[in-house]
């Protein structure tokens, strides 16, 4: 079954960070081994028919419940605050999102205020809005095509199929389905000499961005450290964000949401620098924004309910707004060498003479050598292409109104190849809703009569007459008016039924001891 093919690419691949360790389960090996052909034969052998209970309720109940034990046992995330009713961030959130809708359909910006500060009341639009409730709740039964679709334990991504009329027979499985699982980026040694080169000389103590902090204690306080190199860097690319006066730069740490101010530019002003498993802290500290992403600690599922959409994602718990609750993986390539079939899939992690260079290259310690370099792939445009090789961030699906932003945090040092992709919830993310991205403008032109998002602002929504002449002050209400009926109707079913039941049990243990 083995075919060498894809043996012969992968021993071309340089990581740009250690690979972990994973604790494997299912035929990892063979299926990493196999060519297309033969890993759609697995997956096909290893589909089967559950049954789905569709009143989700125990569900969700359950996986809060695991959820919630999970993280309260996990020594590294003593820092960590699970809040995702935090009522002063929604605001905020609720106009970045009515914001980015209105810019994204006119290119006059001069009509948005971006900064006034009190909620908006009109509710004139909002009436019906519940009809565009978008959590997905699945068919009676499924396809399931894998149990894990990443090969570890500590990450279970099951995959499903809810097409109608579909069984474990007549199962599709695309080519571009059957790609290989990496949680770490990488570049190919024979297309990208310069991104490898520029890894190899990061590497010399002068290009080398790491520090030595640390304590006695899981987490180490890097951030707000001033003698941390890592954090100093954190805080100088901070300088790219439009300031507000009296307003808090949006941070980026290991346990604070990151929340954006403004709407526009916002994969070019909003950077992190975290600390990395070279670092004496090992990138268990307070500077490193890729910890949570890293630790994979919310529960996805991978399911596929439409032919034309393909495979989408959702949450079976909560995603508080500003999470970066994953990281989007693949091969970093210079868009040379972006086929278009990759450009389905590939994401621009630098952009040609990008007005803000990470660093002033002038102000930086590095060697002269690793300088030129720089500054020789800073004219030039890389992506991020998960096409053979990627995490489950290449399936989150497109959106007129996105839940999910994607950006950039470097480690180590500042070449193309130390940048790293988080996915950051927009908003609170209610389970089941389906995890989507923005693909930007050239993608949403050709979508732009066929995007089957189904938000209440799609270009291609029934009511699109309704919403598209409305201004982000109008919007916002919209956006916040779903966001409240989707939140009760999950506190309702999950929340308070789990409250519930502590307060017998609390009760219970009370009248034991009293006994
Ligand atoms: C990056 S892939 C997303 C994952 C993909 N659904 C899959 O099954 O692997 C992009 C492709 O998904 C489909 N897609 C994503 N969002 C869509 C949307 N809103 N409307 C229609 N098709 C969409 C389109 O076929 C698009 O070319």
């Amino acid at each position: 079954m083995a075919s060498s093919e894809p043996e012969t690419r992968r021993k071309q691949r340089v990581y740009t960070a250690t690979v972990p360790r994973i604790d494997v389960t299912g035929q990892f090996n063979d299926y990493n081994a196999s060519d297309i052909e033969n890993r759609k034969i697995m997956r096909k052998r290893e589909a089967v028919l559950v049954r789905w209970d569709t009143d989700e309720r125990h569900f969700y109940q359950q996986e809060y419940r695991k959820f919630y034990r999970k993280i309260k046992l996990d020594r590294d995330l003593l820092n960590y605050k699970y809040d995702w009713t935090n009522k002063d961030c929604h605001s905020q959130c609720f106009r970045i999102i009515a914001q980015s809708l209105q810019s994204s359909r006119s290119d006059k910006m001069e009509d948005i205020d971006w900064f006034i500060e009190k909620f908006y009341k009109n509710e004139e639009h909002t009436i019906g809005i519940g009809k565009y409730d978008d959590t997905y709740t699945p068919p009676a039964r499924r396809i399931r095509i894998t149990k894990n679709i990443t090969f570890d334990k500590n990450d279970v991504i099951p995959v499903y199929s809810d097409l109608p009329g579909e069984t474990s027979k007549n199962l599709e499985i695309p080519d571009n389905f059957v790609y290989e699982y990496s949680n770490v980026n990488f570049v190919d040694k024979s297309q990208e000499p310069d991104l490898v080169k520029a890894m190899e000389l990061a590497q010399q103590e002068e290009n080398l961005i790491k520090c030595n902090c640390h304590s006695g204690d899981n987490i180490v306080s890097c951030y707000e450290n001033k003698n941390c190199p890592c954090f100093k860097m954190n805080k100088k690319l901070r300088k790219f964000q439009f300031h507000i006066k009296d307003r808090p730069r949006c941070e980026f740490s290991s346990f604070k949401p990151i929340i954006l101010a403004k709407h526009t530019d916002v994969m070019f002003d909003n950077i992190g620098f975290s600390c990395s498993e070279v670092c004496a802290c090992a990138g268990k500290c307070t500077n490193n924004t890729l910890l949570l992403a890293n630790k994979k600690i919310f529960p996805l599922e991978i399911y596929r309910q439409n032919p034309h959409v393909g495979f989408n994602i959702r949450s079976s718990v909560p995603i508080p707004a500003g999470t970066p609750f994953r990281t989007f993986t693949g091969e970093i390539r210079e868009s040379v060498n972006v086929s278009d079939e990759d450009l389905d899939y590939a994401f621009k992690v630098w952009q040609y003479n990008e007005t803000r260079l990470p660093v002033d290259l002038k102000d930086m310690k590095f060697t002269g050598e690793y300088k030129r370099l720089l500054f020789e792939l800073f004219q030039r445009d890389f992506f991020i292409c998960p096409t053979t090789c990627g995490n489950v961030g290449r399936t989150a699906g497109h959106s007129c109104v996105p839940n999910v932003e994607i950006l950039r945090v470097y480690q180590k040092s500042v070449s193309p190849a130390h940048i790293n992709l988080i996915m950051v919830a927009r908003e609170d993310i209610i389970p089941g809703t389906p995890l989507t991205i923005d693909y930007g403008a050239d993608f949403a032109e050709r979508l732009k009569d066929v995007c089957q998002c189904g938000t209440f602002a799609c270009s291609n929504s029934k009511d699109k007459e309704l919403f598209s002449e409305l201004k982000w002050v109008d919007l916002a209400p919209c956006v916040a008016k779903l966001h409240e009926l989707k939140f009760e109707k999950y506190r309702d079913t999950v929340i308070d039924v789990i409250k519930e039941e502590e307060i017998a049990h609390r009760a219970k243990r009370r009248r034991l001891q009293a006994h």
